[in-house]
């Protein structure tokens, strides 16, 4: 059946960041088209074709009669299947592609992560032209480089990509953030901070995220100095990272973290852990809650400069971080501590 053409095309758009972009670009106008292995959310305006983006028939039928796509769609980062992060992340995007250039699809905007040059050490003020990591923190990590790589290379005069490296999103709806660090609380497992608790991270609330999105896609095309580019976005407000989490935890009801653990030793002890879990995975399914990616997370500097962004498409964040972490809470009412979800 024929479906109608449609400005945007949101690969994951029934996902945290697919979701709350079609809303915006429904607000400003555009008409929107959503792809996902899942529908999550039900909205007469949107066109929703449910498939794998790794499907060659299932993409056809999505990609033509669009002008630009976001490619939002990846496994969670949280979850831990190497084979699965290489398939959709760099199979799938390459296919994407693919397709793109057979249905004359003129943009393609991707979002990639603001990860892809960290390597579990400091990073302060990181610039996209810093090196991308040589050695990533995880496979997740290592397959959105491969794919941000990709689709970069891909930019041509005819076909138009960038990508927005987002660090941190957090906001109403987030399915990794929030409802990971409840759950390490509810489960009694955040009484420690992680060294010295002044680390100073980024977290970008999603309402900037999708700013972003749309001013890289608005500012991509011909001649456009976004064409092959990289490009952070944050919240410009680096935080300490046990600041921040404090705040989520205790508006979400919980205890605030109160002792100190040594950074090093937390962290090879999550090593450790991440062995174990490989040596016994023939017998069991056992996940460490804290990884080792976390650990480094949660114990180093890392955040990055939006200097590109501000030049090249005027951004900057609509939300600031402390109107974002109320927002958030206010949203997770069901998450809090005796809430509907404490059971
Ligand atoms: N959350 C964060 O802090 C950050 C996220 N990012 C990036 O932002 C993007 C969006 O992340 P986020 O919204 O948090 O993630 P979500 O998991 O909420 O959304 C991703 C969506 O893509 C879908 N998807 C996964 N595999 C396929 C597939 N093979 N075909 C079609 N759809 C698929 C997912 O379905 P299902 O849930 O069933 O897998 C989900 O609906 C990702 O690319 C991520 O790498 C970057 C920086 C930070
Ligand atoms: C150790 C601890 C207290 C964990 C609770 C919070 C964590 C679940 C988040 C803190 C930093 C977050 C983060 C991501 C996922 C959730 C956290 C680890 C990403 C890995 C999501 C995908 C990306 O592209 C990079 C993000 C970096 C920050």
């Amino acid at each position: 059946m024929a479906i109608m053409d449609a400005d945007y095309l949101v690969i994951g758009g029934c996902g945290f960041l697919g979701q709350h972009l079609c809303e915006r670009l429904l607000e400003r106008g555009y008409s929107v088209r959503v792809f996902d292995i899942r529908k999550t959310f039900e909205n007469e305006k949107i066109t929703f074709i449910i498939g794998d983006l790794c499907k060659k028939e299932d993409l056809m039928a999505a990609i033509q009669g669009v002008s630009c796509v976001f490619h939002c769609a990846s496994p969670s980062p949280l979850s831990n299947n190497r084979e699965l992060f290489h398939k959709v992340n760099v199979e799938g995007t390459k296919l994407l592609i693919q397709l793109c250039k057979w249905a004359g699809v003129q943009r393609l905007v991707l979002t990639s992560s603001a990860s892809v040059v960290y390597e579990g050490k400091d990073i302060k003020g990181g610039h996209e032209d810093l090196p991308y990591a040589a050695q990533p923190i995880d496979a997740y990590t290592e397959t959105k480089i491969m794919q941000e790589q990709i689709v970069l290379a891909a930019n041509t005069k005819d076909f138009y990509t960038c990508a927005v490296r987002p660090h941190g999103i957090f906001g109403p709806r987030d399915p990794h953030l929030l409802p990971t660090a409840v759950d390490l609380a509810r489960r009694g497992k955040f009484k420690f901070i992680i060294g010295d608790g002044k680390n100073l991270v980024d977290f970008t609330y999603i309402d900037n995220v999708v700013h972003g999105h749309i001013l890289a896609s608005e500012n991509l095309g011909g001649g456009s100095v976004v064409c092959g580019k990289a490009y952070n976005i944050t919240n410009d407000e680096p935080i300490y990272f046990w600041t921040f989490m404090t705040q989520i935890v205790t508006g979400m009801g919980y205890d605030a973290p109160k002792y100190h653990l040594p950074y090093l030793l937390v962290y090879f002890i999550a090593v450790f852990l991440m062995l174990i879990s490989r040596l016994l995975s023939p017998f069991c399914h056992f996940i460490p809650s804290f990884t080792p990616m976390k650990v480094a997370l949660a114990g180093t500097h890392h955040f990055y400069l939006c200097d590109r962004a501000k030049k090249d498409m005027k951004y900057k964040p609509l939300v600031s971080l402390d109107d974002g972490i109320r927002k958030t809470i206010e949203s997770f009412e069901r998450l809090k501590n005796g809430g509907e979800g404490d059971s």
